[in-house]
């Protein structure tokens, strides 16, 4: 059901088209079974071996119905699933989009990438088994009429062994499924193994213990990982061995049994052990249909799920198109008053609790903040720039507060370089930006010899850490906002660069009318800022040696 939600969800299934598809292809089947009973009684009938070309025709023409009528259902159910995932993960992206940064902090990478990417592509992957399942259904229907129009008997027997078969078959199969989860777990255990010893190759090779203990459960986990997958491929064969006995059985029944209750001709006989035949390929179909869309069921339960939590978490409606972005463009202050931030206690984690912090920054300032490890520096740089949404305070530039309405325009004056940035290796939204000026900016910031602007994209991001922190900063520049945060983004480069950027860089952004909150450690360079805050176990900020 969630399986069907979920593909229904933003685009209608084309319904009476599959069921007229399936119809077709289950009635010429049933014409090419009736047309071999009858080809087969012609001959016993008439004693000749000619060939009866009517009815031979009659034959290629239900073939080519079939052919036709199972192409179009499971083209057009394929292309209907594909455009149904499609909207799904669209919708889950722009659900991302609109999420609060803290919810996305909790939420994690992990179960969002499992849903856009791993989910949707089981889905997509095994969801023609929908439409093979509702066609072999359909079949199967049509198939049981014919016996039932042959002999009653026939059907009821028929009828009795496939339900106690396929009850039986379903039933170990959940035990194969099982197996087939303690395989997948046992995999995954194998590959944070063998991850272990690539990620952390160097750790391994400099320390004998720890790589004789690897070793130790690296073994242990191909051990266990190799078991398992016998243990699911045994089930496999045996359940693929007790296919084809009940299906022989199912013969044996019709043939011994059926002839036993009631009055049958041979012909009767030999009809109805034919349409046995037929059928049983549409009731192996079924089954194994199921057993496969259980895997897609849970998927999609799982995409609903987050896709139902991201709704409730939404922290800000789609924007209304035409908002104006520019106008807090020339604002003259930045006011923070009374922040609060709370990481609640959770298990062994103490939590941590954040201000009330309050501080300001002028328009073209330079403004430091300083404080220990873990005293909320980085924190208050999700604060300040828009992304958390403190607990308490406000925030105001001049002397308009900020809140929902206008979060994202707050948001629109702000460039930065965070302590998890990620690097962008197309220019996105910088397309008004000419390629001289890129160009000017890679060489003040000393990359020009590693990367280079090859149509909107950079060369390469592949740098090291204090290069991947210039070309950010070199983005963000470009980006041409009027204030400019950055979180210790001075840590990774050599002394000779830092000094340039203390020096040189902050300078020349304060002349250009540029705004800067920097998170610093540099002691050394603390007067290159207007005003320093310094801020100590997160509880408040106290001025630190500039003016406040
Ligand atoms: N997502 C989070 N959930 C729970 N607690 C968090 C989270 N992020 C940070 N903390 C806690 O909040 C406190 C402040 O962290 P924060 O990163 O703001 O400090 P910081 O001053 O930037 O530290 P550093 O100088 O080491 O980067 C720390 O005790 C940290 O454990």
């Amino acid at each position: 059901m969630n399986l069907y939600r979920l593909l229904t969800r933003d685009t209608p299934l084309p319904l009476r088209w599959l069921i007229l598809a399936a119809l077709a292809s289950s009635i010429a089947t049933l014409g090419v079974l009736a047309l071999v009973n009858l080809a087969a009684g012609n001959i016993e009938d008439s004693g000749e071996d000619k060939v009866d070309w009517i009815t031979a025709g009659a034959f290629v023409l239900a073939l080519g119905a079939y052919a036709a009528g199972e192409v179009f259902l499971l083209r057009r159910f394929a292309s209907h699933v594909e455009a149904a995932i499609d909207a799904v993960r669209m919708t889950l992206i722009r659900q991302v989009r609109d999420l609060a940064p803290e919810t996305l902090d909790k939420t994690g990478e992990g179960q969002l990438f499992e849903s856009i990417t791993q989910s949707t592509h089981a889905i997509s992957q095994n969801s023609q088994y929908i439409a093979i399942a509702f066609r072999s259904a359909l079949l199967v229907i049509v198939l049981m009429g014919y016996i039932l129009y042959l002999s009653m008997m026939a059907f009821v027997l028929v009828t009795v062994t496939v339900l106690i078969a396929g009850f039986v078959y379903h039933k170990r199969g959940k035990a194969a499924m099982e197996a087939h989860i303690a395989a997948f777990g046992q995999d995954q255990r194998l590959f944070n193994r063998i991850t272990d010893l690539l990620d952390g190759w160097k750790e391994v090779r400099m320390f004998q213990p720890r790589r004789a203990a690897l070793k130790t459960a690296y073994d242990a986990a191909v051990n266990d990982a190799a078991e398992s997958r016998i243990e699911v491929q045994n089930r496999g064969f045996e359940q693929y061995i007790f296919g084809q006995v009940a299906f022989y059985f199912l013969l044996g029944v019709v043939v011994f049994v059926a002839p036993s209750y009631t009055e049958m001709t041979s012909e009767d006989l030999s009809k109805i052990s034919t349409a046995v035949l037929f059928i049983i390929a549409p009731i192996g179909l079924v089954i194994q249909s199921v057993a496969v869309l259980g895997a897609s069921e849970a998927a999609a339960g799982r995409t609903l799920a987050l896709s139902a939590q991201l709704k409730e978490q939404a922290a800000y409606p789609t924007p209304r198109p035409n908002l104006n972005y520019g106008l807090l463009d020339d604002f003259q202050e930045i006011t923070f008053e009374g922040i609060e931030y709370e990481y609640p206690a959770a298990g062994e984690d103490r939590g941590f609790h954040l201000g009330p912090v309050s501080l300001s920054v002028k328009r073209g300032e330079i403004l430091f903040i300083s404080g220990g490890n873990g005293s909320g520096k980085s924190t208050l740089m999700r604060i300040l720039t828009g992304l958390y949404t403190p607990h308490a305070g406000r925030i105001r530039v001049d002397n308009r507060q900020i809140g929902s309405a206008n979060i994202r325009e707050y948001r629109s004056l702000i460039a930065s370089v965070l302590s998890d940035f990620h690097l962008f290796e197309r220019l996105y939204g910088l397309d008004h930006v000419r390629p001289e000026e890129i160009g000017a900016q890679l060489r003040a910031f000393g990359l020009e010899s590693v990367v280079r602007l090859e149509g909107d994209a950079f060369s390469s991001v592949q740098l090291s850490t204090g290069q991947r922190k210039r070309l950010a900063l070199v983005v963000a520049i470009l980006e041409d906002r009027p204030l400019i945060v950055l979180d210790e983004w001075a840590a990774d480069q050599d002394p000779e660069f830092r000094k340039k950027f203390y020096r040189d860089i902050l300078p020349m952004l304060r002349d250009q009318g540029k705004t800067i909150i920097a998170i610093t450690h540099d002691d050394h360079y603390f007067d290159a800022g207007d005003r320093r805050v310094h801020l100590s176990e997160g509880t408040h900020a106290r001025n630190g040696e500039g003016v406040m």
